[in-house]
């Protein structure tokens, strides 16, 4: 164990297991936590050493080996496979890699669920829940992923055999991204435009078999394959489908709400986003995916920060890197964002599960409103936590560049969150629809004479900034709104004001040109916060491993050899580098078959 911290860990101010408690909802809530984790961290086929030395295939291999031993746990611990069930949600939650089954249960079940009548769940949920069938969700197509209404991909709907037929019309309708598709799906949702008695109704979902349940062939029509390698993901066959005229029966349509009968006749759904869902879960879920990376990247870098000690300060004396107000600069507020994102996901979920219920029931009046907030805050805390991590990453020097480090996996992890569930700059613009000054802004331009969507382009930039304000502001509001609601000592609720208020100014300092600007701030004022910034980087100094190792990620699930919990650096890196399959032999074969003849040859 390092010396360095041990002492950091007798130096805090607080109780470690109190503040593990608190942001796990209570010791019952850690304890069911840590119990779950230890399945998964006993099992060794969830954690392949070599993992990073592998090739694309074998890493693949290797997800659907982990897939199956996931299935395989949770059935001998009768842990029900629900997206909605908190025993699977903190099993999956301590696997650091994207797993097929995350796609399964988390959109072509969900859509299901969602979407498909009583008859349908009836059918496809038992096959689904059972893993008779693996699915996902294919709508993005090679020209369309955002305009979700520009989709190509086609459902004709044949009343004399009472079924649909779905096309890849052209080479721009081939499904492409959907992950999981390449390979491992034998069925999907798929987004295609509906039609019926020759009139197109929009954006529907359907469910097609792709694969034969004995073989895994590919099925008449149907053209499937991984799109190829990724900047990472690489668990994922992210796939291409093109289909052929594939017929599928009328009942595989998602009719609980829009509706096509048996003679052809469309019946319009009361609200046609509700066909949307799926993407909406999961940037509830995205909300807190991104508070728990960025958590994982700051117990890293601020465990390295505390054990790395650099440059002379005075003679024979080098402190520890953690101790430069720069770098506290860097880390604290990546920290305090970490946990104010972490009470943002909660209150998404809290508030995804009380709308959800009610759209069940039937009722769709606040469908919009989780969709902008949702789309809002997906935005701003993916967007946010992808730059804090790098932050933390650079934080970490050179062995920072070293997948020693563990960081530039979860970096590689989260990055595409700013794109997948819909690109962020795009779904800014779902929330800023909500912000008054931009109204005004709109209506401006209308009255000089710009039509809708012009004006709306126009004022795009100014757009997406109210939005991410409006994000930011309401992510300070609930992160004190949720410490209020909280019982903790006085030590500990002293430790949490401090990084809230770190958070909160930080904010500000950021932002500082948009405070001057609408006259909400004075210059003096600006710098009384970043008096108030230095003053609360010193009090939180003394806490700061401790409140990391208060996010308790086992060293299994970090995956860094820099952020380990003993802190056992240097060795750690010493016996990794030797360990690298470069280093097996004495001498690379290299040597033999390129380099002796340049040596021997007359250049
Ligand atoms: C478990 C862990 C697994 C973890 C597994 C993690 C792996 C993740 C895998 C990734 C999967 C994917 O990426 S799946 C594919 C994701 N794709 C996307 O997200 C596409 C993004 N684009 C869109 O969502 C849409 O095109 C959007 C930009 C919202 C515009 O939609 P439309 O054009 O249809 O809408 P418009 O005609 O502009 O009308 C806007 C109105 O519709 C409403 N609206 C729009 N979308 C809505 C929605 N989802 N819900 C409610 N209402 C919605 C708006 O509020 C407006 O309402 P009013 O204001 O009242 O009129
Ligand atoms: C790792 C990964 C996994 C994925 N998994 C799935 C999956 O399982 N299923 C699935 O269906 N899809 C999946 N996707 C696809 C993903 O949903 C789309 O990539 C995403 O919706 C963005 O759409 P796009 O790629 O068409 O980007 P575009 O929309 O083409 O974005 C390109 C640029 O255009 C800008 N832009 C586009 N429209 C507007 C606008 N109206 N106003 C202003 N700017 C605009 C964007 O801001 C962006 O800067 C995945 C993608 C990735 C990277």
């Amino acid at each position: 164990m390092s010396e360095s911290l041990q002492t950091e860990r007798k130096n805090a101010t607080f109780n470690i297991k109190e503040l593990t408690d608190t942001l796990n909802g209570g010791p019952e809530e850690t304890r069911k936590r840590k119990q779950i984790e230890s399945l998964v961290f006993n099992t060794p086929a969830f954690h392949r050493q070599d993992r990073f030395q592998l090739s694309r295939e074998e890493i693949y291999d290797y997800s659907i080996k982990v897939y199956g031993e996931l299935i395989k746990l949770c059935k001998k611990e009768n842990i029900e496979i629900r997206y909605d069930n908190p025993d699977y949600v903190r099993l999956v939650g301590c696997i650091p890699e994207e797993i097929p089954v995350g796609l399964h249960v988390g959109m072509f079940s969900s859509s299901i669920s969602d979407q498909g009548t009583e008859e349908q769940q009836k059918k496809w949920i038992p096959l689904a829940r059972n893993f008779k069938i693996f699915g996902t969700y294919a709508q993005t197509e090679l020209a369309h992923g955002t305009f979700v209404r520009g989709l190509e991909t086609t459902a004709t709907y044949d009343e004399s055999k009472q079924e649909f037929i779905l096309n890849s019309p052209t080479i721009t309708s081939t499904k492409w991204w959907p992950g999981f598709l390449g390979r491992t799906s034998n069925h999907a949702v798929i987004a295609a435009q509906l039609y019926t008695k020759s009139k197109c109704y929009g954006i529907h979902m359907f469910i097609v078999q792709l694969r034969d349940l004995k073989d895994h062939k590919p099925l008449p029509g149907v053209t499937i394959g991984d799109i190829g390698d990724k900047f990472g993901f690489d668990t994922v066959d992210n796939g291409f489908l093109r289909l052929d005229n594939v017929h599928i029966p009328r009942e595989n349509m998602l009719m609980k709400y829009a509706k096509v009968t048996p003679e052809g006749k469309y019946l319009p759904p009361t609200n046609a986003k509700v066909a949307y869902s799926a993407m909406t879960l999961i940037r509830v879920v995205l909300v807190r995916g991104s508070a728990k990376a960025l958590a994982s990247a700051s117990t890293i870098a601020i465990r390295y920060s505390a054990v790395r000690h650099q440059t002379e300060t005075a003679p024979g004396k080098e402190p520890q890197v953690l101790d430069y107000v720069t770098q506290q600069y860097k880390l604290f507020p990546q920290l305090a964002t970490a946990l104010a994102f972490g009470f943002a996901g909660n209150y998404m979920i809290d508030t995804f599960n009380k709308i959800h219920s009610e759209i069940s029931s039937g009722q769709l009046d606040a469908l919009s409103e989780l969709h902008g907030i949702s789309s809002g805050l997906k935005a701003y805390t993916t967007d946010t936590a992808t730059a804090g991590i790098e932050v933390c990453r650079r934080a970490c020097g050179g062995h920072g560049y070293s997948n020693a480090c563990g960081i530039q996996h979860i970096y590689a992890n989260v990055l595409p969150c700013v794109t997948l569930e819909g690109e962020n700059t795009v779904m800014y613009l779902q929330a800023a629809s909500k912000v008054i000054s931009t109204i005004k802004r709109l209506e401006q331009l209308r009255r000089s004479g710009m039509d809708q969507d012009e004006a709306w382009n126009t004022a795009g930039i100014e757009l997406v900034q109210a939005a991410k304000a409006h994000c930011h502001y309401f992510i300070v509001k609930n992160y004190l709104r949720s410490l209020e609601k909280l019982n903790m000592t006085p030590s500990l609720r002293k430790v949490m004001n401090s990084i809230a208020l770190l958070y909160g100014n930080y904010g500000i300092d950021e932002n500082a040109g948009d405070f001057l600007e609408s006259g909400f701030m004075t210059g003096e004022q600006l710098n009384l916060v970043k008096a108030k910034i230095l003053q609360l980087l010193s009090e939180v100094r003394r806490n700061a491993v401790a409140v990391v190792d208060a996010f308790d990620f086992d060293d299994k699930y970090l995956r860094s050899i820099l952020g380990a919990y003993d802190g056992d650096v240097y060795n750690r890196l010493y016996n990794w580098a030797k360990s690298s399959p470069l280093n097996k032999t004495e001498v690379h074969s290299s040597y033999t078959e390129y380099l002796q003849q340049l040596l021997k040859s007359k250049l």
